[in-house]
């Protein structure tokens, strides 16, 4: 099995590829450059394609095409990153994901995409059309959370960063079991989708939710906890889908 890890940023790529050791860059259609390891425990390719879910599904889908044009197509793709977590609700809420944890995706949303309405925010499906939702094999998920040390639970993707309480806590009435929020998961997933791929979100939060306030980001320590939960992929990914998978090349 090959897989394909897609971070919107260089800093997140790098930290991916730290857990594989040394990488060669390998470029691809549309000037994408991906990373892949040339040896050691996590032998993966990782792509570093931009903000936003529009850039992330992109990005996803050259990679995917030319794997698959080159018959050596993917058995899975990770979406990956620093994210924002839900800070925990009143007593019986979500317990939320604190600075530093790690979350893997049971459900990746997409939490804006739809219409304002005189009752509210409509999803598009509410609308006859479309897909707000994909949610990754529950197996897969238990695995690499478990081997991570992580949480499972919903990840939002927005186009906008959350900036205040109360849209925070719209987003965590709208969605129950949220824990965090990024820009790209759902984008990734759309791309997995339309090529039969499995999918995976994997977060590590490196701010709360809520109130914008930069001071209080803590994205090396967020970069840090990526590369520790992906040395911990291989053998979730062993254990989930059977002995010896040769995770990344062809
Ligand atoms: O300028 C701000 O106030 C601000 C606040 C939070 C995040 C940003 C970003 O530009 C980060 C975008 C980048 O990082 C991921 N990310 C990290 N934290 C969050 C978040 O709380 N909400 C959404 N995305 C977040 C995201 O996936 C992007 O790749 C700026």
């Amino acid at each position: 099995m090959r897989v394909l890890v897609v971070t919107a940023v260089t800093a997140e790529r790098d930290a991916v590829a730290a857990a594989a050791g040394p990488c060669d860059e390998v470029a691809l259609p549309g000037g994408y450059a991906l990373l892949r390891a040339a040896g050691g425990p996590v032998a993966c390719d990782v792509l570093a394609a931009g903000v936003g879910p529009a850039a992330a599904a992109a990005g996803a889908a050259t990679a995917l095409t030319a794997a698959a044009l080159a018959g050596a197509p993917y058995g899975l793709v990770v979406s990956a990153g620093i994210g924002g977590g839900f800070v925990p609700g009143p007593e019986g809420s979500p317990p939320g994901a604190p600075l530093g944890s790690v979350v893997v995706a049971d459900a990746i949303v997409a939490a804006d995409l739809g219409a304002e309405t005189p009752d509210g925010f409509a999803p598009v499906t509410d609308l006859g059309f479309g897909t707000v939702a994909h949610r990754p094999d529950p197996a897969l998920v238990e695995a690499v959370a478990a081997a991570a040390g992580a949480a499972a639970g919903t990840v939002v993707t927005v186009s906008t960063v959350t900036g205040s309480a109360a849209r925070a806590a719209e987003l965590a009435e709208r969605h129950p079991g949220v824990l965090a929020e990024a820009m790209e998961g759902f984008g990734v997933a759309e791309a997995a989708a339309a090529h039969g791929v499995p999918v995976l979100e994997v977060r590590t939060v490196s701010n709360a939710v809520g109130p914008r306030d930069r001071g209080a980001w803590r994205i090396g320590a967020a970069l840090t906890a990526l590369t520790g939960a992906f040395r911990t992929l291989p053998g979730a990914l062993t254990a989930a889908t059977g002995p010896a998978p040769d995770l990344h090349r062809s």
